[in-house]
């Protein structure tokens, strides 16, 4: 019988745990992302024993999730680094570039990232990709910019659609990309960053991640950056 995509998000959940475990000390600080895989992340986390400090997280619903099982939770302000950041993402190619956001989420996860000395990407195969893009890329907005960047986005060749009825943690709206295959990710997030209204993008290309996971029905595939 084969596994669940749930079942695929625990293995995965589970294996990513079990890497950072035997480098975990009661001072560790952990960056917690957003999303049903890193879901399954707290869940294992809440009641695995393990040794660290406490965490930041890349939304108020993972906080929430985290504070629910007793983790502490800080702002990142009040942190100097944080030793792991365990994430899900949308679309991961093979150059451990992400695609993010799909929960809107992606400014504050691109923050925590940058803050991370160590990002633990966790997935199940069906996000990776060879070439980025068949999933539409988000973008957060401010409010008042809505046009201009629509404007920007079409000249740069994609199909962007405001996500009706989200606004983000900021307080933006969030713009998705379609039809926009992405040859070159790092040149491409550079150049969304440039469009003036743009808080964010999706892209996790510049930064990626250090270590991708991978469920699939035969096991847990690792890639290394
Ligand atoms: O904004 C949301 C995040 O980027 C998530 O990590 C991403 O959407 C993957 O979520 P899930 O694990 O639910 O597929």
């Amino acid at each position: 019988m084969s596994k669940t995509q749930d079942e695929l998000k625990r293995e995965v959940a589970q294996a990513a745990l079990d890497f950072i475990a035997p480098h975990l000390t009661p001072a560790s600080m952990l960056g917690i992302g957003t999303g049903s895989t890193a879901n399954e992340f707290i869940n294992l986390l809440g009641t695995s024993g393990l040794p660290f400090s406490g965490t930041v997280a890349s939304s108020e619903a993972s906080a929430q999730r985290l504070r629910d099982f007793g983790i502490p939770v800080l702002d990142l302000s009040l942190v100097d680094s944080l030793q792991f950041y365990i994430d899900g993402a949308d679309e991961a190619n093979g150059a451990l570039e992400l695609i993010k956001g799909g929960g809107a989420a992606l400014t504050r996860e691109k923050i925590v990232a940058a803050a991370s000395e160590f990002f633990v990407c966790i997935a199940d195969e069906s996000k990776e990709v060879a070439t980025l893009g068949k999933f539409p890329l988000p973008i957060e907005v401010i409010p008042m910019a809505e046009n201009i960047v629509i404007n920007a986005l079409r000249a740069m060749g994609g199909r962007p659609e405001v996500r009706e009825g989200v606004i983000t943690d900021n307080r933006n709206i969030i713009i998705d990309v379609h039809d926009f295959m992405i040859a070159d990710p790092k040149a491409t997030e550079t150049a969304i960053n440039q469009i003036t209204g743009v808080v964010c993008n999706g892209l996790f290309a510049h930064r990626g991640a250090d270590l991708l996971l991978l469920s699939g029905q035969t096991g847990v595939r690792s890639l290394r950056a």
